[in-house]
């Protein structure tokens, strides 16, 4: 059965086989062979022989076949958001929503690099890098690689990408739109597979790698890119990240903003809050703590992609179990579960929220755990939640939820993360802005508005008359 796309022609793989499932019910959704090694050269070479003519074509062909590429994303929106819903467990209305943000992705993506790498300015033009890898995670199977793929070829790269091995589906999908468009032959490739196919696709002669995925798989690029300074690297990655809430705020404001921002998607968005850090009052905190635990009691949860769910299943059984244990880790540190974290029927991988009261425990490790886990902790001094959301290597996303203008003036000054919000909540992050995190979140190359300025390479262009003005008989240094 066909699973890769190499210049143009769907193949079967040469690999081994591997299959994704539906969240919900565990049910396989896609099985297929990988990309053997030879394939994972030859899509790299497709590639490579591909992209001249790709950059030479020019901006605006290059526009249009993304804006075809639109237009078909809007014709199959019910279809392509059915199977992100089927692969991912993510409710049909949250896939529906993913697929406009991979639409509106192109305008964008238009707008930023006319921008910000334009060539309209005197003395400065771009250039694209060549071949450039991607690599997706599973969470949003179409809207992440999206955001590397659209503006990388609006600049003139070829790609080969490789999604998660969780989603192929949703990948050949996404990879049969861009035909449907018109992208040549070789100017997208498609390589399924696991980690074996990433590690093998990021050793070839590639001059970018454009990565979102977990902080320990961006490390390990990182490391094996040490020394090719001359490959772009760009790394998205997780976050454990801080919502500050004060407790003067109306407490089933503050409950809203919470769960929107922890358990949206099951918790499974690199912007979830994972540590909601109250300041005030006992009686302030205690009230928000009511407000939120009566909210949570009220979320519907289904196993399928039902339209009325709030969210739906984790990923796979791993992630399910490696949440559980993740909780039972913070219980063993001396953390309160106030509402416990568990697995809900027999089949697929749904958990309800759980929220473990870490005040007072020992420290937890500061790990990014992706699902509807979130920890709780209690301080009276603004100062010292500040300190507190600091308190990581990551620096993702934060929040503060405050109508105080004197703590948002010093969460603004003081807070250490790439997507900060206020009075919204953490997940959500707009297309329209530079979206990336410091210290282990990523490094330095953040995507949406900016991921143009990683797509090029700047030249600066020095052009004058041609006299012999130069070496003017007065000039210094030469004899006349
Ligand atoms: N900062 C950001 O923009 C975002 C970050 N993420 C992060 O992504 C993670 C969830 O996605 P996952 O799919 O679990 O990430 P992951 O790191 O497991 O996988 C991401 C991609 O890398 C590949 N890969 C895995 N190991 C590899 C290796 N050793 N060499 C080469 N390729 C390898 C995978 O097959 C997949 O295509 C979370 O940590 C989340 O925070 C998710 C969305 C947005
Ligand atoms: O990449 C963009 O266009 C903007 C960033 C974005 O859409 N972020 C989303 C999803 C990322 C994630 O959390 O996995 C968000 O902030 O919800």
């Amino acid at each position: 059965m066909m699973s890769l796309l190499i210049n143009g022609q769907w193949l079967a793989g040469e690999g081994p086989e591997f299959e994704s499932l539906n969240p919900a019910d565990a049910t396989p959704v896609w099985r297929k062979a990988s990309a053997s090694a030879a394939q994972v050269v030859a899509a790299v070479a497709a590639a490579r022989t591909a992209q001249p003519a790709w950059a030479a074509l020019g901006f605006e062909p290059r526009l249009q076949i993304l804006q075809a590429f639109a237009a078909q994303l809007q014709q199959q929106q019910d279809a392509l958001a059915g199977t992100i819903s089927l692969e991912t467990g993510k409710p049909h209305w949250e896939a529906l929503t993913e697929v406009s943000a991979m639409i509106n992705k192109v305008d964008i993506s238009i707008r930023a690099c006319q921008q910000r790498t334009g060539n309209d300015q005197p003395g400065l033009q771009h250039h694209a890098h060549g071949v450039m890898a991607v690599f997706g995670p599973y969470n949003f199977p179409g809207h992440l690689p999206n955001g590397h793929i659209v503006p990388a070829l609006l600049a003139g790269n070829s790609l080969v990408f490789k999604p998660s091995e969780e989603t192929p589906l949703c990948a050949e999908k996404t990879a049969e739109l861009w035909q449907a468009a018109g992208l040549p032959a070789g100017v997208l490739n498609l390589l399924q597979g696991g980690r074996a196919v990433g590690e093998a696709l990021a050793q070839q002669p590639i001059d970018g790698l454009l990565f979102t995925g977990s902080s320990n798989t961006g490390r390990l690029l990182h490391r094996q890119f040490g020394g090719r300074p001359e490959v772009l690297l760009a790394l998205e990655m997780g976050g454990n990240n801080p919502l500050i809430v004060d407790g003067n705020v109306h407490a089933q404001h503050a409950a809203e903003l919470i769960v929107r921002s922890a358990f949206i998607s099951a918790g499974q968005r690199c912007t979830c809050a994972r540590r909601l850090i109250l300041t005030g009052t006992e009686a302030q905190t205690d009230a928000i703590v009511q407000a939120l635990l009566a909210l949570c009691a009220r979320l519907i949860l289904q196993p399928k992609g039902d339209e009325q769910a709030f969210y739906g299943p984790v990923i796979s059984a791993r992630a399910q179990q490696q949440l559980l244990a993740a909780q039972q880790q913070l219980i063993s540190l001396g953390g309160k579960a106030l509402l416990s974290m568990s697995a809900i029927g027999s089949a697929g991988f749904l958990l309800s929220p759980g929220l473990i009261d870490m005040t007072g425990a020992q420290p937890a490790p500061d790990e990014e755990w992706f699902g509807p886990l979130l920890q709780l902790y209690r301080t009276p001094r603004f100062d010292d939640a500040i300190q507190l959301a600091n308190n990581s290597r990551f620096g993702l996303a934060a929040g503060l939820i405050s109508d105080d203008p004197q703590q948002q003036q010093q969460f603004r000054a003081q807070i250490r993360a790439g997507v900060i919000s206020i009075n919204a909540p953490t997940a959500g992050a707009s297309s329209a802005l530079p979206f990336g995190g410091i210290g282990a979140s990523g490094n330095h190359r953040p995507s949406a508005f900016y991921a143009a300025d990683y797509c090029a390479w700047p030249q600066a262009i020095s052009t004058g008359p041609l006299t012999h003005d130069y070496v003017s008989p007065s000039g210094t240094g030469f004899r006349p």
